[in-house]
């Protein structure tokens, strides 16, 4: 299937001579959730602002739904909405005029009933009258995604979405996310908070000093790259490692209390089953054991990290 999105050898230098971005490659599937991770000034907000024509590029080319974002603007922007990290204007307009008012910037008639769906979807529909500034945090950004969507786009993107935002309007707005993408819409978030990646992204693209340094499908990159770990509470504390099990994985911690036994989550000979054999056999019994998983976050520090 064609590419929703397709972004070819893009660069950007700013006019202070900073390279933001360098030759970015990369290609949205139509109706993924796709999540770009990166630590601050990673260049996430720059990818983002090019693809939607408010800053432009200095090399390379973007399609949107087969539009060229500089050839074909106007066709490549009414596929995309946007939803920023901060409401800047409209503090006077009441939350319906401003999210007709966006549509209408679109060129698209007006369509009162899109635009109640709109609202009611996002629990703005009671405050419809309200004007802007009389609104919460949490209900300005509602706003924002109001307005992102008012003309109906194929493809939303979302920069922070739920940066300073409580649990209860995070989860919220993941709900949102899920509805938007089973009704056919593409979703490209940037976000800080790896949890939220982790809960919602089929794909994950990190990058890093304006370098895509890996694109891979969320459950891949957890398989590839997470550990599991079998941690074991010994009966009675050890010194050492004992010199039969030297070489294992292994790590004494807790004063000799806890064994912790590392192995890769895509193997299918762990060597569990020989690891308790030999603790057997030297006499080492276990209190108790659990195994855990690397979260999505352990990957990606290590992953940053080993680029650095
Ligand atoms: N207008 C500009 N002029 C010069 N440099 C800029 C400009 N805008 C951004 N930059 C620089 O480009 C780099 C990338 O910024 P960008 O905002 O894209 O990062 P980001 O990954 O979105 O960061 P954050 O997570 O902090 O939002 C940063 O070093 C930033 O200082």
């Amino acid at each position: 299937m064609q590419p929703v999105i397709s972004v070819k050898n893009l660069s950007k230098t700013y006019a202070s001579g900073f390279q933001a971005l360098k030759s970015i490659n990369l290609e949205i599937k139509r109706g993924e959730i796709f999540a770009l991770l990166g630590p601050n000034g990673a260049g996430k907000t720059t990818l983002i602002s090019i693809i939607c024509g408010i800053v432009n590029p200095s090399g390379g080319t973007v399609l949107a739904d087969g539009h060229d974002i500089l050839t074909d603007f106007r066709a490549a922007r009414s596929k995309i909405g946007l939803v920023p990290q901060e409401l800047s204007t409209d503090a006077f307009e009441s939350v319906w005029a401003t999210v007709n008012f966006s549509r209408g910037l679109f060129g698209k008639p007006r369509d009162p009933a899109y635009i109640e769906k709109v609202l009611r979807d996002l629990s703005l529909w009671d405050k419809k009258d309200a004007r802007i500034m009389t609104l919460s945090g949490g209900m300005k950004r509602r706003v924002l995604i109001a307005k992102a969507l008012s003309h109906e786009p194929q493809i939303l993107f979302l920069d922070e979405p739920t940066a300073g935002v409580d649990v209860e309007l995070r989860h919220d707005m993941w709900q949102m996310v899920r509805r938007l993408r089973e009704s056919g819409v593409t979703i490209i978030l940037t976000t800080h908070y790896i949890e939220e990646a982790e809960q919602m992204a089929d794909r994950i693209g990190v990058i890093r000093k304006g370098e895509l340094i890996l694109v891979e499908d969320k459950a891949v990159l957890m398989r590839k790259l997470g550990k599991k770990q079998l941690t074991l509470t010994l009966q009675h504390p050890l010194e050492r490692i004992p010199e039969a099990l030297v070489g294992l994985p292994l790590e004494l911690s807790n004063a000799g209390t806890t064994l912790v036994y590392t192995f890769d989550s895509q193997v299918e000979e762990t060597g569990i089953a020989t690891l308790l054999q030999r603790l057997g056999e030297h006499g080492i019994s276990i209190k108790d054991l659990h195994s855990s998983e690397s979260s999505l976050e352990d990957i990606f520090v290590s992953l940053v990290r080993a680029q650095s």
